[in-house]
């Protein structure tokens, strides 16, 4: 590594691991959930909670938006430990100013919320937040009748000139490059004054399974929803105009920020649990049972949580991760360190996440010496000895959790900006080595089974005896 990165707080050493991972990690709340449950209660028509919510700068940057739009958000602390946010709604208003920061979800779902409000609402945000696709969401919201200043540009910076309500009705939306364009209109769809017919015109739709989160959270706060899944018309969703209850809701463990904790029992051959993982959930995070397993590894679920073992081999995967994009970067550290190639399609949307994220994944994959390459919609990559080396991570969470996991089985991975995995998961470096911290060292001589972090395939010494 270069002296820059050595002397520097920004880069991060990633642990190897000193044996077969023996852990159990309590994940913070679900970002997905967290967000789409503080926007329902705000267009409540009575006061509700969000238990155990996720604390990270995606979810404050929400809560500091719609407090900035009349709502007031309590933190309190639930009675058995973890916060609770008690949400009470107001009549929404401007003039206001909202962060988005980079955050998908806050950049997405807040302008429907702002057509509703009374007065303008400007959004700002991070670089990257300027080149991310908001056009579904800004057009389809003309359509139903708001006036949007967004300098020509159809993307962020912005102002929503609210009129305090909303025409609503029926509206097409290309959502083929962010699912959250349907999120985003559903979720506000119950306030407008007509509801909303959405229809999806585009190529084939992204992130599905969040689509189903917010379909379902709507439902739960009292809204009627016709869905596709449901024996709906194909890529239309009805939203009926009606008021939403206050719920009192726990937030589940992010399963998605749960993959490099799966992800180490498996590179290290160890085992890992996660309390309090749901057993019927919409999250996407859930598909890392199958792929994992598929992976190589075992999974059992049960009143303890979801217990994951690694069994001393990683095998390549080919796989459609158009469903569960968000998992690639962490599915790509550990096919990275599988034993055979794999290759992971449906995922072009990628290239708009925080970072373009196949590119970046093939460049920082490629710096330790593995073979990635670039695909139209994905990733081919064929595993070689890796070494360590700097791991770029263009303020990307996920590329900081991904570089985590590789570190585990290559010495010498040095991260850049760890702390952006704050976006979500703001603890990570802490549960990272404590994790590490449980697992027994390995004794020169024992056998881990075989895993990637024992057999050499990472080059230079094995995880925890070099
Ligand atoms: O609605 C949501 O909470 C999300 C939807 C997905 O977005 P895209 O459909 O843009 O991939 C996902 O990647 C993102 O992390 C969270
Ligand atoms: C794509 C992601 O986030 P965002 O909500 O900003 O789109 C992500 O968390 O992987």
């Amino acid at each position: 590594m270069s002296d820059s990165a050595a002397h520097s707080p920004l880069w991060w050493a990633a642990p190897t691991a000193p044996g077969a991972v023996d852990a159990s990690v309590t994940v913070p709340g679900s970002k997905s959930v967290t967000n789409r449950a503080l926007v329902l209660a705000a267009h409540s028509a009575e006061p509700g909670w969000v238990r155990r919510p996720l604390r990270s700068r995606d979810t404050v940057l929400m809560a500091e938006a719609l407090r900035a739009m009349g709502v007031q958000i309590d933190e309190t602390v639930n009675p058995d430990g973890g916060e609770a946010w008690r949400i009470i709604p107001a009549g929404l208003y401007g003039p206001a100013t909202v962060d988005v920061g980079n955050a998908g979800t806050v950049m997405r779902f807040l302008p429907p919320v702002a057509a509703l409000a009374d007065g303008p609402v400007r959004f700002e945000g991070d670089a990257r937040a300027y080149e991310r696709p908001l056009h579904g969401v800004i057009d389809a919201l003309r359509g139903l009748g708001a006036r949007i200043d967004d300098e020509g540009r159809g993307s962020l910076p912005l102002t929503v000139y609210g009129a305090g309500s909303l025409t609503g009705g029926a509206v097409d939306v290309d959502a083929s490059s962010s699912s959250q364009f349907v999120s985003a209109l559903l979720l506000s769809g119950p306030r407008f004054n007509k509801g909303l017919e959405l229809r999806h015109t585009g190529d084939a739709l992204p992130s599905v399974p969040h689509i189903r989160m917010t379909v379902d959270m709507l439902r739960k706060a009292g809204a009627r929803v016709d869905a596709p899944e449901d024996g709906g018309t194909r890529n239309v969703w009805r939203v009926t105009p009606g008021a939403l209850l206050g719920r009192d809701l726990t937030v589940e463990p992010d399963l998605s920020n749960a993959a490099p904790f799966l992800a180490a029992a498996l590179v290290t051959g160890g085992r890992v649990t996660v309390p309090g993982w749901p057993r019927r959930t919409t999250q996407p995070g859930d598909a890392l049972r199958e792929i994992f397993t598929r992976m190589g590894g075992r999974c059992e679920l049960g009143d303890q949580g979801l217990t994951f073992r690694g069994t001393g081999r990683i095998r390549g995967i080919t796989a459609d991760l158009r469903d569960v994009g968000e998992l690639t970067p962490v599915i790509a550290a550990v096919a990275a360190l599988a034993e055979d190639a794999s290759h992971l399609s449906g995922i072009a949307h990628l290239r708009l996440h925080e970072t373009d994220r196949l590119a970046a994944l093939a460049k920082e994959l490629g710096s330790l010496g593995c073979d990635v390459t670039e695909t139209a919609d994905g990733l081919r990559i064929r595993p070689r000895p890796l070494r360590g080396g700097e791991f770029h991570t263009y303020d990307d969470h996920r590329l900081a959790t991904a570089a985590a996991v590789l570190g585990l089985a290559v010495p010498g991975v040095w991260v850049e900006n760890v702390a952006t995995t704050a976006k979500t998961l703001p603890d990570f470096p802490a549960l990272w080595t404590a994790m590490l911290g449980d697992t027994p060292a390995v004794a020169e001589g024992d056998a881990t089974g075989g895993s990637a972090a024992a057999d050499g395939r990472a080059a230079g010494p094995a995880a925890g005896r070099g």
